[in-house]
């Protein structure tokens, strides 16, 4: 098996991380907003600093780039919440200290290079504060391509055979390896692929919950023109690429808001699911049929929206948005 460090390491440091973030969500703490308006918790940055010690330790070499960073966390008004990440780090790594804490996040401000790590501590904050789906998401670039992808979901479950029924799962790929699954609970995996094209029942897309993040209306008229009959399931974070890759769902469309037609994806919100998605034997493109550029730094900016699907309706869809 290709990549069993990255593996170990990497799937550990999730498992902690989705504690930590679990932990937090016991009871939902106050919203921070960071300097583009967008939210921000605390157990975004402890899940960070967990992830990113553990990178650091063992792959001391490699960039990670990670969606946050530990700036603000370091004033003076913010003492408090740096605090109370630091206590949260601590059940899961003893003896830690806030300044441990700020370096660790810090480590996460690396740049894209021939090898790097890309880190989204808590994708989906809006669902995790809303107390529905979020997803912590690891994934590994080389010459920049996805080798490996690591994606935990604390909350998700599918109407679907065990181990997906179960409440938390963690969805694990490599490159020419294929895709599996296990419950956050247990450690056994077991393989996944993408609906087939006569799973009637699956026939369905998933898309956003938060309707700034996407065109819902283009998103469902291009689902019809695929043949599509069922509403959208909608679906905080990454969780989408794994309800697509385990057959929940054969489409995941994300087409760029009309209010910001200039929008460029961040890498991390999109590495990890489109290589489970893929080995699953699924398909990742843009809305205009080109892969998802993952060479040019730290957002898509190469590609326009995103397609995902279980690989025989990509071409419907393209089609669609073609006309
Ligand atoms: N305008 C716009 N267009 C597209 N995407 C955007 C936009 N604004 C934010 N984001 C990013 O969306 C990430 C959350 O993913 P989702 O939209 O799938 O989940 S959610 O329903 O919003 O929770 C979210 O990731 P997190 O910040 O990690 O939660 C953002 O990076
Ligand atoms: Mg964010
Ligand atoms: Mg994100
Ligand atoms: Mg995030």
């Amino acid at each position: 098996m290709a990549y069993e460090k990255e593996l170990q390491v990497g799937i550990e440091a999730s498992l902690s991380a989705a504690k930590l973030c679990q932990a937090v969500r016991g009871n939902i703490p106050d919203r921070i907003e960071k300097q583009d308006r967008s939210p921000v918790t605390i157990a975004d940055f402890g899940s960070q600093a967990i992830i990113c010690r553990a990178l650091a330790e063992a792959f001391p070499n490699d960039p990670v780039v990670g969606e946050e960073d530990a700036t603000a966390l370091r004033s003076s008004e913010m003492s408090e919440q740096l605090a109370q990440v630091t206590e949260y780090v601590k059940q899961e790594i003893p003896n830690v200290s806030t300044e441990d804490v700020t370096q660790w996040i810090d480590h996460g401000n690396g740049e894209p290079s021939q090898r790097f790590w890309t880190l989204d501590p808590i994708d989906g904050t809006k669902g995790f504060l809303r107390g529905d789906q979020y997803a912590i998401a690891l994934a590994l670039i080389e010459e920049g391509e996805v080798k490996v992808g690591i994606l935990a979901c604390p909350a998700l479950s599918l109407d679907l055979a065990p181990p997906l029924n179960e409440e938390g799962l963690l969805f694990v790929a490599v490159r020419g390896e294929g895709t599996k699954v296990r419950s956050l609970k247990t450690d056994e995996f077991t393989a996944i692929r993408v609906a087939s094209p006569d799973d009637e029942e699956h026939l369905r897309f998933v898309e956003s919950v938060e309707v700034a993040h996407g065109d819902q209306s283009q998103q469902s008229a291009i689902a019809q023109q695929a043949g599509i009959k069922s509403p959208s399931l909608r679906m905080d974070s990454q969780a989408k690429y794994g309800a697509v890759a385990s057959g929940a769902a054969a489409l995941y469309l994300r087409l760029p808001s009309p209010k910001q037609p200039d929008y460029r994806e961040n890498i991390w919100d999109h590495a990890a699911g489109v290589i489970v998605a893929e080995e699953a034997g699924g398909r990742a493109s843009d809305m205009y049929g080109k892969p998802l550029d993952f060479s040019v730094g730290a957002k898509l900016f190469q590609n326009r929206g995103v397609v995902v699907s279980n690989g025989s309706l990509h071409e419907a869809v393209l089609a669609a948005l073609n006309k």
